[in-house]
């Protein structure tokens, strides 16, 4: 690990995301949109340009995907999304629409669509899930999980409980996880190839508590192992 970064349960992630959005100002759009982009570049640094499946969730872990999808267009590459629950909000609403108007396709046939890409993304669970998969994601984390092409995690791999790892057997095991502000208990059970951080929005005296790394020059991501 690259420096005594903190490592955070399930209470203090989310109190640290409603910190951010009170105490010191930001709005939720300008948080998932550095999120997203960190993502992104964290993905440019390791794969090459190809068709990258963007598994989108309910919440916004899949809000940062949808940023994410964007960014990787402006990349160079070629994502689509898969997004089998989409709530009437308007913050994802309007990230949906952004991404139809970079003529980012969403898809159905999940099975088809892993065999047609080079890359999965998993923005579908985050560090607010809790319990069993309910439907229709435990279709999607089974189908997933048959994929043999490499698997990038947003924030937490899906399935995963957030402090406990992958106590059930379900969870996904990516090859890239991109920890968001600071990597969550979970993320030392990661056994994939790289891990980086992301989310270069954290005022320096959160930054202190949190011991997080410099990030180098202008990137948005940093590599933690
Ligand atoms: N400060 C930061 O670092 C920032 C973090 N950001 C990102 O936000 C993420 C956290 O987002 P979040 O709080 O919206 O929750 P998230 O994990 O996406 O999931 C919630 C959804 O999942 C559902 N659900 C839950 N359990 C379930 C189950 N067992 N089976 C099925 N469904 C289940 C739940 O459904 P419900 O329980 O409401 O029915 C709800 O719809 C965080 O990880 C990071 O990626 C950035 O965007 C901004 C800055
Ligand atoms: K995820």
């Amino acid at each position: 690990m690259a420096s005594n970064i903190k490592f955070l349960g399930q209470k203090l992630a989310q109190s640290i995301d409603v910190d951010l959005m009170s105490k010191y100002g930001y709005a939720i759009e300008q948080l998932m949109e550095l999120a997203g982009f960190s993502v992104a570049e964290s993905i440019a640094r390791e794969y090459p340009v190809g068709k990258v499946l963007l598994c989108i969730g309910p919440g916004n872990n899949g809000g940062d995907g949808l940023v994410a999808a964007r960014h990787l267009k402006h990349f160079g590459y070629q994502p689509v999304l898969y997004y089998p629950k989409q709530p009437e909000k308007d913050l994802y609403r309007n990230l949906l629409t952004q991404c139809g108007h970079h003529h980012i396709p969403v898809v159905d046939d999940l099975v088809k669509e892993i065999t047609a890409s080079s890359l999965i993304v998993d923005a579908i669970f985050g560090f607010s899930f809790k319990g069993l998969v309910r439907a229709p994601f435990d279709q999607t984390l089974a189908a997933l999980r048959e994929a043999s092409i490499p698997i990038v995690s947003v924030d937490i791999p899906s399935g995963w409980d957030v402090e406990s790892g992958d106590a059930h057997g379900v969870g996904l095991s990516p090859d890239m996880l991109v920890s968001l502000t600071a990597p969550k208990i979970c993320a030392k059970e990661f056994r994939g190839r790289f891990h980086y951080l992301g989310g270069r929005f954290v005022p320096p005296e959160m930054a202190q508590k949190l011991n997080i790394p410099e990030y180098p020059g202008t990137s948005q991501c940093v590599r933690l192992n």
